[in-house]
C-alpha cells in the first residue's frame, strides 16, 4: 500500500498575546497531536463542527501554517517548509470561496500560469498547452482564460480553483468545503467533476466538510474530528451507519438530511469546551451520556473496534 500522506503527532497551538512579561497569556489548542495516514488514490473525508480544527489541519498540510510540532510526509518524503516549491508540486489547496481566493486583478490565464512558471519553470508554449489541457479536463471554454474572476458564477469559479490546483501538477488536493458556498444544483456537478478528475489524474483527496451527507457520498474513509482530535476513523459506508463514538452517533442522528450542516444540538449542551483551557480526559465527556469517571480523567487513544473502524472511546456504542 503506497501512502500519499502520513501525519505523525501533528499539533498546532496558537499563543495568545498579553501575558505577563510579554509572554503568551495561554495557548489555543487548535489541533492536538494527530497521526493519520492517507492512501494513494483515496478520498479521506474530514468532518467536524465549526471550530474543531479542520482548517488549521488543512493549512498545516499545504504549508500555509507551521505546525507547533510533529511531522508531515508526502509520498514517503518528509516535507520541508524550506522548499515551498516542492511543497506546492505535491499538495495543493482548493478553497471554499472560489471567487475571493482568486486574485481579482489577474486574468484567469495569468492565474493559471503562475504555478506553471514558479513551480515547474515551464516555457510559454508548454504553459499554453498545459493550460488548454487542464481547461478541457474541467469543462471550461478556452475563451474564459482572458477574463477576470468576478465575471464567473460560483460553480465556474470553483472549476477555475480546481484547474489552478491541477496546474501545479500536485497529486494530492486538500478540498476545504469545496462545494459549501455553491447552489445545491451546482454542488452535484462539481462533485462529479472532482470524481472524474480523480480517476483521470490519479489524485488523492482530503475532503473537509461539515456536511455529513456530502462527506459520506464522496469519501472512502472518514475521520471525525472533535475539539482538535480524531475521535473516530473508518470506512465511509460504516462510520455514520454504525458509529462507535457517542459523538459520531450524535452527529449521525442529528444530520440525516442532505445539505444540512453538522450540529449536535441534542447533546448535553452544545458548547465546545474552551480551547485555551481544555478539559482533562476525553474532551467530549461533559456532553456524553456514557461518560464515566475514567473518561473525565484519562484521554482515550484510538482503539480498534474490530470492524475496520477505530474510535477514541472507553464506552463505544454499536459494539455487539
Ligand atoms: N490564528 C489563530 N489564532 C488563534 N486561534 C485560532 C487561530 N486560527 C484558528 N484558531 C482557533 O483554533 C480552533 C480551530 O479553528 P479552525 O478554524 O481550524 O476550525 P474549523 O473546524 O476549520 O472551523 P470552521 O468550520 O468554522 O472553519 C478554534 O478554536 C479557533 O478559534
Amino acid at each position: 500500500m503506497t501512502l500519499a500522506l502520513r501525519l505523525t503527532e501533528l499539533e498546532k497551538t496558537f499563543p495568545l498575546k498579553g501575558g505577563l512579561f510579554g509572554g503568551p497569556r495561554g495557548h489555543v489548542h487548535a489541533v492536538n497531536p494527530t497521526s493519520l495516514e492517507v492512501r494513494q488514490g483515496e478520498t479521506l473525508g474530514i468532518v467536524g463542527e465549526s471550530g474543531c480544527g479542520k482548517s488549521t489541519l488543512a493549512r498545516m498540510l499545504v504549508g500555509l501554517l507551521p505546525p507547533t510540532s510533529g511531522a508531515i510526509e508526502i509520498e514517503g518524503e518528509p516535507l520541508s517548509r524550506a522548499d515551498p516549491a516542492a511543497f506546492g508540486r505535491k499538495i495543493q489547496y482548493v478553497f471554499q470561496d472560489p471567487i475571493s481566493s482568486l486574485n481579482p486583478r489577474k486574468t484567469i490565464r495569468q492565474i493559471m500560469e503562475a504555478p506553471l512558471k514558479h513551480l515547474h519553470k515551464m516555457g510559454a508554449e508548454q504553459r499554453a498547452a498545459r493550460i488548454s489541457e487542464i481547461f478541457a479536463a474541467v469543462n471550461l471554454r478556452e475563451e474564459f482564460l482572458e477574463r477576470y474572476p468576478h465575471e464567473f458564477s460560483g460553480g465556474q469559479a470553483q472549476r477555475i480553483g480546481i484547474a489552478r490546483a491541477l496546474a501545479a501538477q500536485a497529486r494530492i488536493l486538500i478540498l476545504d468545503e469545496p462545494v459549501s458556498a455553491l447552489d445545491v444544483s451546482v454542488q452535484a456537478q462539481v462533485l462529479n467533476l472532482l470524481a472524474d478528475l480523480k480517476t483521470e489524474f490519479g489524485l488523492t483527496y482530503l475532503f473537509i466538510s461539515h456536511d455529513l451527507a456530502v462527506v459520506e457520498a464522496v469519501s472512502d474513509r472518514v475521520a471525525v474530528l472533535y475539539f482538535g482530535s480524531v475521535v473516530e476513523l473508518g470506512p465511509a459506508e460504516r462510520i455514520f451507519a454504525r458509529p462507535h463514538h457517542p459523538y459520531t452517533k450524535l452527529l449521525a442522528d442529528s444530520a440525516p438530511v442532505v445539505g444540512r450542516p453538522l450540529t449536535a444540538p441534542e447533546a448535553k449542551g452544545t458548547e465546545l469546551p474552551n480551547p485555551i483551557d481544555p478539559p482533562s480526559g476525553c474532551a467530549f465527556h461533559a456532553r456524553c451520556p456514557r461518560a464515566s469517571e475514567k473518561c473525565r480523567q484519562v484521554t482515550p487513544e484510538l482503539f480498534d473496534m474490530g470492524d475496520g473502524t477505530q474510535a477514541a472511546c472507553y464506552h463505544p456504542v454499536n459494539t455487539e
